[in-house]
């Protein structure tokens, strides 16, 4: 059992960054996990990208014209964010600060540029790379889940060239091959990461 506290205090809890490219399964195995890990919470992306008819307000996205993004963007509001196949999407910043210090750990799901961005801005962030089995399983991943045109899934498609490149840049790779089988390793790595002890956050006892 690892210690919530330290001696003075709330331990803050450790920023989880799962990345990967579009199809691969983040949001299935965020889902598995986050279930398995009643100390980590979700972060609610903003995003201009028009809503899925599933998709709900405040659940799934913040939905923002690009005028309100812009505005977030400029006030400093966003942890990250990136353009993505023709869409802006960032992290809301005060929110995940704000659970960071009461000590739970928060898990963005984003795509590799703005994982890139919480590399160089959060050193201590813990970033996993999901990766698909091969690149024709993930081509099949994106059409079956039939969300996208073929035109956009081209677009994803050859995006994920570039991200696939960038994988070694991650502290974790996890290949979802099996999707309750890439949850427990991402479960196994919270739970790692909230045991570690981290003597680099000075005056932290753990
Ligand atoms: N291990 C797996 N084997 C087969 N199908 C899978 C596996 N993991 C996920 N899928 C399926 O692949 C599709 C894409 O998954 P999902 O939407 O979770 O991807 P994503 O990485 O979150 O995509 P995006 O980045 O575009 O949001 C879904 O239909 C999902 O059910
Ligand atoms: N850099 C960020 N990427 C994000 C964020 N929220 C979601 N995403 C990623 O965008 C793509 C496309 O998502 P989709 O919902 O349109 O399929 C996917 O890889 C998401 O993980 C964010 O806040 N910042």
């Amino acid at each position: 059992m690892c210690p919530d506290q330290g001696r003075d205090g709330i331990r803050p809890g450790n920023l989880i960054v799962l990345t990967g490219p579009s199809g691969v399964g983040k949001g299935v195995v965020r889902e598995l996990a986050l279930a398995r890990c009643p100390r980590m919470v979700l972060s609610v992306s903003v995003t201009t990208r028009p809503r899925r008819a599933h998709e709900i307000e405040g659940v799934d996205y913040f939905f923002r014209t690009e005028e309100q993004f812009a505005k977030l963007r400029a006030a400093g509001e966003l942890l990250e964010w990136a353009e993505f196949a023709g869409a802006y999407y960032g992290t809301p910043r005060a929110w995940v600060e704000d659970r960071l210090a009461a000590g739970l750990d928060v898990l963005l799901e984003i795509e590799v540029q703005g994982a890139k961005q919480v590399l160089a801005s959060h050193p201590d962030a813990v970033l996993v790379f999901l990766s698909p089995p091969s690149f024709e399983a993930l081509r099949e991943r994106l059409y079956r889940r039939g969300t996208d045109s073929p035109d956009k899934i081209a677009l994803r498609l050859r995006k994920a060239e570039e991200e696939l490149r960038e994988r070694h840049l991650f502290r974790y790779e996890i290949v979802n091959d099996d999707v309750e089988v890439a949850a427990m390793n991402l479960v196994h790595i919270v739970h790692a990461e909230r045991c570690r002890i981290r003597p680099e956050r000075s005056g932290e006892r753990t």
